[in-house]
């Protein structure tokens, strides 16, 4: 709703009030439409100021309300009935004005906002574009390629920057409110005539169809496959070229094709499934809202390699007093000098001092001793993290949180090794950790819920997305990859080319193909794996065993190639080649293609022409039904966190809502038949095996996935 009053005898203020974040609800435009009548009615009032309650001015339409029967006024005509008022009409900006929430500011004839505001239109990542005359009025007031950059990548700009762009009037750091009123007081009575942006011509860079072909190139390259940066970029195109009238109708046009489509739907549950993930629960009843985390003042790292620099950065950039500790000396140094590098790079970009100062270096693990929660990162070995523990237990304070950044090794046993196993949890970070937006924290049998907590909060306060999940081998991610990879091999071994499964899930909307992943993240890494689980054969194996473990399909293709120390990018060679070590683009290795040959000649093998449709089933499939299984053992508590887990740290396309999402939008009858059909070709590869969540699930009449959990049985466990 929104709530009037009277300012200095002159001034009606309308405050709009939707908690949390003013989002125009029908109640708050039914309330906007009410107010300003009463405004423009009453001869006393001269002049209007719209802000939003509890410092927000609007975070744009309510999403919520999107998929429903909307009713009340819809939001075009009200903004268009504040530009045509007789009196000026100000918008002031405190907090945010998003979306909706800034097309409403610009229906104003002017916008006043503080210093610490944000402004933007991000409905692109809502796979839709400013539909309530967003993409018509921005270039008339920013001009054509602002406009275009603000509007096709949803960025947020500063108040100040809103300033140089011409998007607001002025900026204060004063009570933003009082300043309306006051501007609203000295315009009043004066000509709008040029405040009203709709009736502004859109002005015009001499090169207006290069830029909009350049626009429309960086969106391509960049959307992969998404619809809305591309509608984005054809609505401000209708501005540069049709009247305003018609530039409306077409980007309603735009607007409707967009909003029916099921990218939006899939993006409009990613954003609340990001959100979700925080009110975390386990199967043992520890929940978000019921534990208190602990305040950690000072962390620690133990080793100081790739990810334990990478950790603490982002650590040390949120503020945090860190001891990084690396007992080998030479390492350290290097150490100290990356660490600082990145400090001063990430300070350098965000305008700020670099934090070198929270950064304190110990060559010896007993400095952990007074800090309140220790990050453990070294080599991914079972044994060396043990002894670890082990000495952490005895030399930390008690109390002292112990986490280990490992990407699948048993946190049971780790905690076993320790006086206070519920002291102790995972924090699985993703490279480059001070980057990447993930954090799976991860609890095992005896983790303390307060432990949870406070690893979550911990992962809040650097920047990360953290899901809370339970302990399996890989838990969540890592445990969902490995059928995906699976199928890729055995692709590979019936006919398929590294190229083909790559285009296909690149054409699918993946940042990067199963190969090229591979490549980049080092083929090695999983085969240190294989090899501590006994999947990789001492000497090459010949005859039908070779491609069998424990009774199961299995592909060596991956370890055959690491012994030939083809590990990736980083060797110059893996399933592709690169013109050095280190090199980054890709290309197809004819000795690749000799060796798949030979190797299918070897095991008897005949390729077969395989097409787009196999590679995306089976890759897809097994991977969702692997998803399923997670939440009938109670890993993942909904299906929102797989698929967070899945679009930050994997490169699943947003635009496709998650593995989990994908299987629902394509009919969870469908992904069951296929399942089903591909088992019955391989009975050998249990992966293909329909799960009996999803049989569940199936039989219950393919639930909406907000119903899922009801079909869950939930597991007990003693956390
Ligand atoms: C069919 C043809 C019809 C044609 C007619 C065309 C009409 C066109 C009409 C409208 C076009 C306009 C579209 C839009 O405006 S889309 C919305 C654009 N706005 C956004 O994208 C902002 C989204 N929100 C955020 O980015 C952030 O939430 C934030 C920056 C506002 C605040 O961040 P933070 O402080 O970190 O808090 P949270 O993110 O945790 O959010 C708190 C809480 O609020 C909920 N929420 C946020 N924004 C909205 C919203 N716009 N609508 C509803 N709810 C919102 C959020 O979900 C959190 O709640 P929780 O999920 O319960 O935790």
């Amino acid at each position: 709703m929104a709530l009037y009053t009277r300012v200095s005898g002159s001034v009606g203020v309308i405050t709009l009030q939707n908690p949390p974040v003013n989002a125009l609800s029908a109640a708050v435009r039914q309330g906007i439409v009410d107010m300003m009548d009463r405004a423009l009615s009453e001869p006393e009032v001269k002049s209007v100021v719209i802000c939003g309650q509890n410092g927000k001015f609007c975070g744009g339409a309510d999403i919520k309300e999107f998929g429903t029967n909307m009713s009340g006024p819809a939001l075009i005509p009200l903004i268009d009935r504040i530009e045509s008022a007789a009196k000026p009409v100000v918008a002031a900006i405190e907090g945010i004005a998003l979306g909706g929430g800034l097309e409403l500011a610009l229906g104003c004839h002017y916008r006043i906002a503080h210093s610490k505001a944000k402004l933007g239109l991000p409905e692109v990542s809502l796979g839709l574009l400013p539909g309530a005359g967003g993409t018509q009025r921005l270039p008339r007031l920013i001009s054509i390629p602002a406009a275009l950059e603000l509007i096709t990548t949803g960025r947020h700009v500063t108040a100040a920057e809103a300033l140089q762009l011409g998007i607001v009037d002025k900026v204060t750091d004063r009570n933003t409110l009082d300043e309306a009123v006051k501007f609203a007081l000295s315009v009043a009575g004066k000509s709008l005539d040029l405040h009203r942006i709709s009736t502004n011509p859109c002005p015009h860079p001499p090169d207006v169809d290069a830029v909009f072909e350049t626009a429309m190139q960086r969106v391509r390259q960049r959307a992969r496959g998404a619809l809305a940066p591309v509608a984005c970029v054809q609505a401000v195109r209708a501005a540069a070229t049709l009247p305003y009238a018609h530039g409306m109708e077409r980007e309603r046009e735009l607007f409707k094709g967009l909003f029916t489509s099921g990218q939006a739907r899939a993006l409009q549950y990613y954003f609340f499934a990001q959100r979700a993930v925080g009110r975390w629960s386990t199967p043992g009843g520890a929940r978000w809202d019921t534990s208190k985390p602990r305040p950690v003042r000072r962390a620690a790292v133990i080793g100081l390699g790739t990810m334990g620099r990478g950790i603490t950065v982002a650590l040390a950039q949120a503020g945090l007093s860190v001891v990084a500790v690396e007992t080998n000396e030479k390492q350290l140094t290097e150490a100290k000098q990356g660490v600082s590098d990145m400090l001063e790079r990430g300070a350098r970009r965000r305008g700020v001092p670099p934090a070198l100062d929270k950064v304190i270096y110990s060559h010896k693990i007993q400095a952990v001793a007074d800090v309140d929660l220790v990050i453990e990162a070294v080599f991914e070995d079972m044994e060396l993290k043990k002894a670890i523990f082990q000495q952490l237990s005895a030399l930390c304070k008690p109390g002292t949180f112990l986490c280990t950044n490992t990407s699948g090794l048993d946190i049971d046993e780790l905690a076993a090794q320790t006086q206070n196993p519920e002291l102790v949890v995972g924090m699985h970070f993703f490279a480059p950790a001070h980057v990447m937006k993930l954090l799976e924290v991860v609890y095992g049998q005896k983790s303390s819920p307060q432990a949870v907590a406070t690893a979550m909060q911990i992962g809040s306060k650097i920047g990360k997305v953290s899901v809370a999940v339970g302990n399996c081998r890989g838990f969540v991610g890592n445990r969902i990859l490995k059928p995906y990879l699976e199928q890729a091999f055995f692709l590979l071994e019936e006919g398929a080319t590294p190229e083909l499964v790559d285009k296909v899930l690149e054409e699918f909307g993946f940042a990067m193909g199963v190969f090229r992943m591979s490549d980049l993240s080092g083929l090695d890494v999983g085969w240190r794996v294989r090899k501590a689980i006994g999947l990789v054969a001492p000497e090459a194996l010949t005859g039908p065993y070779a491609r069998v473990r424990e009774g199961h399909r299995y592909s060596p293709l991956g370890d055959l190639l690491c012994e030939q120390v083809r590990f990736g990018q980083k060797t110059g060679r893996g399933w592709y080649q690169y013109d050095k070590p280190g090199g980054r683009v890709a290309k197809p290795d004819p000795w690749l293609h000799r060796f798949l040959e030979e190797y299918r000649a070897q095991h008897g093998l005949v390729a077969r022409r395989i097409d787009h449709q196999e590679v995306l089933d089976r890759c897809l499939y097994a991977l969702i039904n692997e998803g399923f299984r997670i939440l009938e053992d109670g890993i993942a508590a909904g299906p929102e966190d797989i698929d967070v887990i899945y679009v930050l740290g994997y490169g699943w396309p947003q635009h496709r809502g998650g593995p989990m999402f994908y299987a629902g939008m394509v009919g969870l009858n469908k992904v069951l038949e296929r399942l089903e059909h591909y088992h019955q070709v391989h009975p050998d590869v249990p992966n293909l095996q329909p799960c009996s969540l999803l049989r569940k699930l199936v039989a219950s009449g393919s639930p909406p996935i907000n119903k899922w959990r009801e079909v869950i049985k939930k597991p007990h466990s003693q956390l």
